[in-house]
């Protein structure tokens, strides 16, 4: 089984992790965005990206990426030209077959092998909602991820979290405070057979399919007041989506 991950610590402002951050072009938390870049080793956006980030930030000195990348259709000649001013890379990738935000990831992998950075996990924030192709891309991107990098991959847009999980056994701590009261397995990428424990509805080796069976509106185990809740165990043989609620407001 890999070490027990708490998704959402990444989101506590105590947490100690390093991250390296991908900001997309969906509108930006700035509370997310305080806490994660205070842990962030390595920043960057996918091209509009760097329009959101401008637009909430451009008083602040603190906030500039290490590089923004993208096809540049969608970040703005203003904004363009002030992290050009400010020293950030700007790296075009043309490639139309692949998104800006795909290839704004594996950047940042190669950025962290060649940096040798200590980082604990790549960050995304957007990419969860918006155009629908859009977010089925974020989800194919996951995939994407899995033969770029073992660090964890986490996708954060408003009260929502995605991890693709890897084929195996996985450990979820689910004890942050900031859990919202749903969970999801979903099977992005084709039938995965699932066995968990923790959640209310758990699977013991069952099939996950579209057109079959999908875990959405699941919820954690009940636990007596005060108790902290189990760690959910999953078992997958395919890379399954793992999904969560985020409460607000908390932090
Ligand atoms: C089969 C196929 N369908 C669609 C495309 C087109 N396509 C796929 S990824 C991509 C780049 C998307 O760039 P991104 O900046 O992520 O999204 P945008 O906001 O420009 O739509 C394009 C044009 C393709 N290359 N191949
Ligand atoms: O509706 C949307 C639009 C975009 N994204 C993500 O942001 C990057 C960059 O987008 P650009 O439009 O090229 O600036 C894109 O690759 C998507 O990952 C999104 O999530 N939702």
């Amino acid at each position: 089984m890999d070490e027990e991950l708490s998704p959402l610590e990444y989101l506590l402002p105590s947490g100690k992790q390093r991250i390296g951050l991908i900001i997309l072009n969906q509108p930006l938390d700035k509370d997310y965005l305080d806490i994660l870049w205070s842990k962030a080793v390595v920043t960057a956006c996918a091209d509009g990206g760097a329009n959101h980030l401008y637009h909430i930030t451009r008083k602040s000195d603190s906030f500039r990426p290490d590089y923004i990348s993208g096809d540049f259709d969608s970040i703005t000649a203003e904004v363009r030209a002030f992290y050009a001013d400010k020293g950030c890379r700007l790296i075009e990738t043309s490639d139309q077959d692949f998104t800006d935000y795909t290839k704004c990831l594996l950047i940042m992998v190669e950025e962290i092998q060649q940096r040798n950075l200590q980082v604990d996990a790549i960050v995304t924030l957007g990419g969860l909602a918006g155009r629908l192709d859009q977010i089925m891309a974020t989800l194919e991107t996951l995939h994407h991820a899995l033969s770029m990098t073992q660090l964890p991959l986490l996708v954060i847009q408003g009260t929502s979290l995605a991890y693709l999980l890897r084929p195996g056994k996985h450990a979820l701590g689910v004890n942050t405070g900031i859990e919202g009261d749903w969970c999801g397995l979903i099977p992005v990428g084709g039938p995965c057979q699932t066995t968990t424990t923790g959640l209310r509805w758990n699977l013991d080796n069952q099939v996950l399919q579209f057109g079959k069976l999908v875990s959405t509106s699941n919820t954690y185990e009940s636990v007596s007041p005060g108790q902290p809740r189990k760690r959910i165990t999953v078992t997958t043989d395919q890379p399954l989506l793992w999904s969560m609620g985020i409460l607000k407001g908390l932090q």
